[in-house]
């Protein structure tokens, strides 16, 4: 009993200790709770402060994060591998370390399979920083071996090996690597800087920063002029490369080898008028350009900035009442297939920004205006048509409202995003100052003391014009950006600088179309059907009153070609190639030398191109022409420059198919030597009165930018019973020489001409297949191939000599420039054999 008493009572006791203990326990979970509760509080009201870890060196590194909560932190990774970065952020109780991305050994930054994040607040997005979701609470990005990387104020600093393990001697690392700098460009590359915008952000930049090295890349469109950066010409840090955004190649080659570290990307196709045409060409350069920079930029990770151009036009149309402006938050709808390609390009700069940590900044401009603007914008057009004492055309009304800022107040702009702007933020660049296009013609009619009554015309309305872009321009003001140029002030030097400089961009008659179409029309200076430069200006300007309903309607699209020389060899294979591309086609029936009748032909045919394959040969050969020189001037000189001439006028391309038969080989260009003659060098050899003329012509040639010179030599196709083939000629002869020459198969090269038509290649041209190949070497081939009892015998140069009447010409072309606009080309010798002797095999 006394046992189970004893046993009752140490039961009670155990049961009190119990009670107590609990107490106790509660007591102390309620306390460690008012803590935690408490330091949530102060955490709460400090969103700067620095989270704490367990470990010893990240004491260290939390430590020193500790001075630097309120401004950006910058680390760089100077270890021998490559690495990455996590920060995490404060008030998120998880400790999820995400494992991280992967640096390849190619530099490329792999981001593992994520979560997409949605519209997270965190500040660490605007850095390129991401998470494995919206909940996480790490955030990292990777950094590459030497780059300097910002931190968000207010995140926490761990630093992994690229294996994900913890560093533990990062507090002597991490003191080297800490630095409180903020970014500064360093080595720049402008897209499209030759045009109007960016030249006077690259002049800009190379005048007010010394430091900065400036690598401008342009392809030297109808729309760009390297005259717009001669201040910057003999500037140390300027340097100018011609080529293409669309080219990969050179765009990784100058990331890499100009160690650029930022982009201001305005390459474009941007004139609206144009994109009712071609609009192709929109999509290729706009969105497809962009495309291969944003690639270029991850491929090669070092881009700090990518500042992506865009425009206004990508809101939409503003409602005519609408009292407040689009904000860079406004939905995206755009009306025109030029706008609709420049936001296409905007949501690839922001997935790169999503999907691989690319710095972009995105800008949204107003229409700008000042020098350097090709005139088919409305401010440049009008002043120079007004120059001219010509009509200014207004589409439809006048009453469609645009914003004008003016260039050098946009290149500042364009400077302060540069420095101040942050990454994954959209900048409109605006004003709020609006104008009607008719008052626009009206103040440049005032400064030219002109009546607006009879020179302003009403002609048709754009297919689709938006009625107003009205920004919301505040968020860059807050970077300290404002407009300083009055419209009084800006007019009135553009209208000087145009007065002083009416040659600038050469003939632009087809830009002051009322509607050009410089891209559809791949002459580069056409007009939409019905339009003729005469009739800029002239009291017959077709006044047009817009509806709506024509408003929408579609224009017509396609190619149109006109070709001369019928007759001939060449004539008739590009009618046949037309019919086979489905190409709309029609042969000239004017003769060359007689004006009136290639401009009827060109009034009722109404091409996109003209081909010229008319011209005199002579029959049987070129010996015919040295007792016909009258007639051979005719056609091949005065008839080829008058058709040339009329295009030009008319803003058409003329592909011309010349010859090849004007150079010799000489000391510089030895036969066998391999070094053939280039599109620049002069001709050499005027031994026949047939290669005299189309020398002179040539060279005549060179001054019309409307004209594709195509240097063709010996030509040869895969119709063997063609008496002007080549190779049927050296077969019939008794005799051939034996000299390795250029040639041009016509099955494989012809397309081309076509080809080179659509992309609107001007200049000259050796229209030749890449290599040589000897009179022997086609007559082995013919045996092999075609006849294996034929035979031959050669004779020199000499013996030819006394059975022709004129001197020959053998030469190598060098195909290079051919070749590299078509990589595809083939060999000679490989074409040969593909093209005309594998399909005639016998
Ligand atoms: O002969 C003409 C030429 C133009 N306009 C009108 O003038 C206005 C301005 O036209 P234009 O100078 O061609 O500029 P926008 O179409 O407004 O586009 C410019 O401004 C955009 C920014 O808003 C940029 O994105 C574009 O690249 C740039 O071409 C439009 O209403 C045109 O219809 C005429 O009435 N007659």
């Amino acid at each position: 009993m006394d046992a189970l008493w004893d046993l009752e009572n140490k039961m009670k006791l155990s049961t009190r200790g119990a009670i107590l203990l609990l107490a106790c326990a509660s007591f102390a979970v309620f306390c460690v709770c008012a803590v935690i509760m408490l330091i949530k509080l102060i955490a709460c009201n400090n969103n700067n402060k620095i989270v704490h870890e367990e470990s010893a060196s990240h004491e260290n590194v939390s430590e020193m994060m500790k001075t630097t909560t309120t401004t950006k932190t910058t680390i760089r990774w100077t270890e021998s591998h490559c690495g990455w970065v996590s920060v995490k952020r404060v008030l998120m109780g998880s400790m999820l370390w995400s494992r991280a991305s992967k640096l390849e050994e190619n530099m490329s930054i792999v981001w593992r399979q994520r979560q997409r994040l949605r519209g997270s607040p965190l500040l660490g997005l605007e850095s390129g920083w991401q998470s494995n979701n919206s909940a996480s609470a790490v955030w990292q990005r990777p950094i590459l071996k030497g780059e300097k990387c910002e931190l968000p104020s207010f995140s926490g600093l761990i630093l992994y090996d690229e294996k994900g393990k913890l560093l533990h001697d990062s507090h002597e690392i991490i003191q080297e690597l800490l630095e409180m700098t903020s970014y500064t460009p360093k080595n720049i590359l402008i897209t499209g800087a030759a045009g109007f915008i960016a030249s006077h952000v690259a002049n800009r930049l190379i005048r007010s920063y010394p430091d900065y090295k400036i690598v401008v890349l342009d392809k030297l469109d109808y729309c760009s002029n390297l005259k717009n950066l001669l201040p910057s010409k003999s500037c140390p840090n300027f340097k100018f490369v011609k080529g293409d955004i669309g080219s990969a190649d050179l765009v990784n080659y100058l990331l890499i080898t100009e160690s650029i570290d930022t982009i201001m990307h305005f390459a474009a196709q941007t004139h609206v008028d144009n994109s009712f045409g071609n609009s192709f060409e929109f999509t290729k350069n706009n969105i497809y350009g962009t495309h291969v920079l944003l690639e270029a930029c991850k491929v090669t990770g070092q881009i700090r900035r990518f500042i992506h151009v865009s425009t206004d036009e990508v809101y939409g149309e503003t409602e005519e009442d609408a009292v407040v402006g689009n904000h860079e938050a406004s939905q995206l709808l755009p009306t025109n297939p030029y706008s609709a390609t420049k936001a296409g390009a905007e949501m690839l700069v922001m997935a790169y920004g999503r999907s691989y940590g690319l710095p972009v900044i995105t800008t949204r401009g107003n229409n700008v205006y000042g020098p350097n603007q090709f005139p088919e914008k409305l401010i440049p057009k009008f002043i120079l048509l007004a120059m001219q004492g010509k009509n200014l055309p207004i589409h439809g009304d006048g009453s469609n409202v645009r914003s004008y800022l003016y260039c050098e107040d946009v290149a500042e702009a364009f400077e302060v995003v540069l420095h101040k702007g942050e990454v994954g933020h959209v900048y409109n660049i605006g004003t709020k100052k609006e104008r009607r296009v008719i008052d626009v013609a009206k103040d440049i009619c005032k400064l030219f003391s002109v009546d607006p009554d009879t020179s302003i015309k009403l002609v048709e309305n754009r297919p689709f014009n938006d009625q107003r872009y009205f920004l919301d321009d505040q968020k860059l003001k807050n970077l300290g950006w404002s407009e300083r140029t009055t419209w009084e002030e800006g007019l009135k030097k553009t209208m000087e600088w145009y007065t002083k400089n009416p040659d600038w961009w050469g003939d632009v008659s087809g830009a002051l179309l009322p509607h050009p179409r410089m891209l559809m029309m791949p002459g580069g200076m056409g007009g939409s059907e019905g339009e003729k430069p005469s009739s800029v200006g002239s009291s017959n300007t077709k006044m047009v009153v817009p509806s709506p309903k024509s408003s929408t309607t579609p224009q017509k699209h396609g190619f149109k070609f006109l070709i001369y020389g019928r007759t001939g060899w060449l004539g008739g294979l590009l009618g046949k190639l037309c019919e086979k591309q489905g190409i709309s086609y029609e042969y000239g029936k004017g003769r060359l030398e007689d004006r009136s009748s290639l401009v009827a032909d060109i009034q009722n045919v109404k091409p996109t191109h003209v081909f010229n394959a008319a011209g005199l040969t002579g029959r049987p050969n070129v010996d015919w022409c040295e007792s016909h020189k009258t007639e051979t001037i005719r056609v091949n000189v005065a008839g080829t420059l008058t058709l040339a001439d009329i295009c030009r006028e008319q803003g058409l391309l003329m592909m011309n198919f010349a010859t090849g038969c004007i150079f010799e080989y000489d000391a510089g260009h030895p036969l066998g030597s391999g070094v053939g003659f280039k599109e620049e060098d002069k001709p050499n050899f005027i031994g026949s009165f047939y290669s005299k003329t189309k020398a002179m012509v040539e060279e005549l040639l060179r001054e019309y930018d409307n004209v594709c010179t195509l240097r063709v030599r010996m030509p040869i196709s895969s119709d063997l019973s063609n008496p002007r083939n080549f190779i049927t000629k050296i077969s019939r002869y008794n005799k051939v020489v034996n000299i390795p020459n250029s040639m041009t198969i016509l099955d494989e090269l012809l397309p081309i001409s076509i080809e080179m038509a659509k992309r609107n290649l001007r200049g000259i041209w050796n229209f030749t297949n890449p290599g040589v190949v000897s009179h022997n070497e086609i007559l082995e081939m013919y045996r092999d191939y075609i006849d294996p009892k034929y035979t031959w015998s050669n004779f020199t140069l000499e013996e030819q000599a006394k059975v022709i009447v004129a001197p020959r010409s053998n030469n190598e072309m060098d195909a290079s420039k051919l070749k590299k606009e078509f990589p595809e080309l083939l060999s000679v010798k490989e074409s040969l054999i593909k093209y005309v002797f594998e399909p005639n095999k016998k």
